[in-house]
């Protein structure tokens, strides 16, 4: 990704864990500080992204936005109308291209508050954003251009891997399994150490090894090209092993069930949200 597909100028609008963690990510893929424009009513959370990142900061989502073409919605999904409502003079103003990553928001609603004018690309990231390994799922608005869908892609691939979706619907899907997703494999760290501990190691020791084989487990699955999850689960079962009878343990108390279940529940609830 070169630099030319980044916006010329960008303004965040909420500057809290996700906005600095994208912050982060586009400094270190070459796009400059002073281009970036960060409102936060908070003043020690200005303080601090303007010292960190060498960043512009302002009191208003107005007044970030007005510097920018490019618009970065990163507030919760609570305050989410009132601060597009209070953008609307500056749509006008600047047509910008508009990133969400709120959690279900419909692109619909967005464009209820923010008026005619914007183009509009709504987003779901995922914390693991913080660190350069995020996984985000994208969707345009029909009347996002190609290049303003270059730009969206270049400012989110600066946090990680990107995918674009063709049905706004499929974003709850999105939600389920990349979205909510660090979560289940957090559940599963926290459920392996406490059966390690329960076998008998000392606390520590289980939790040092659970978060270490989950690390390895993933960075093996993502270097390993000429095997997928199933392969590589079939190499660490040996024949009548300890593994098979783990995972015979784990088929016969339906864990794809139990995991088809959690996913159909995070989509079930974000359909919920998006319908206020
Ligand atoms: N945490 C997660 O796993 C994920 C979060 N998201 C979305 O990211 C968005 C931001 O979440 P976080 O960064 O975790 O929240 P956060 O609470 O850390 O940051 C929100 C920031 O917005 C600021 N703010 C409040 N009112 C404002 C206003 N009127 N104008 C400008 N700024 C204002 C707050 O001071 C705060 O610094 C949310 O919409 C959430 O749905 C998306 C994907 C994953
Ligand atoms: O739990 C939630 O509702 C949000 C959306 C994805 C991650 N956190």
């Amino acid at each position: 990704m070169t630099d030319t597909a980044f916006p010329a100028s960008l303004a965040f609008i909420g500057g809290g864990n996700m906005a600095r963690s994208l912050i982060g990510g586009l400094l270190k893929n070459g796009m400059p500080g002073d281009r970036i424009h960060v409102a936060d009513p908070n003043e020690s959370t200005r303080a601090a992204l303007a010292t960190d990142f060498g960043v512009h900061t302002h009191a208003t989502a107005a007044d970030a936005a007005l510097q920018a073409e490019c618009w970065l919605l990163a507030v919760k999904p609570q305050v989410m109308d009132s601060v597009c409502d209070s953008l609307r003079d500056a749509v006008a103003q600047r047509q910008p291209l508009v990133i969400s990553i709120a959690a279900g928001i419909p692109l619909q609603r967005l464009r209820q508050h923010l008026g005619e004018g914007a183009a509009i690309v709504r987003t779901m990231p995922n914390t693991p954003a913080l660190i350069g390994l995020g996984a985000t799922g994208m969707f345009a608005a029909d009347d996002v251009s190609a290049s303003q869908r270059a730009q969206a892609q270049a400012v989110m691939q600066s946090a990680g891997l990107v995918e674009w979706i063709a049905d706004e619907s499929l974003m709850d899907a999105v939600t389920a399994v990349s979205g909510s997703g660090p979560a289940y494999v957090f559940l599963l760290a926290e459920a392996m150490a406490d059966a390690a501990q329960s076998l008998g190691l000392p606390r520590e020791t289980a939790i040092a090894l659970a978060n270490q084989t989950l690390l390895g487990a993933a960075h093996l699955l993502s270097e390993s090209t000429d095997a997928d999850a199933a392969t590589l689960r079939q190499r660490v079962t040996s024949p009548n092993g300890t593994t098979q009878a783990a995972i015979e343990s784990f088929e016969r108390d339906a864990f794809r069930d139990i995991v088809q279940r959690a996913l159909t529940a995070a989509r079930d609830r974000g359909i919920e949200l998006a319908a206020g």
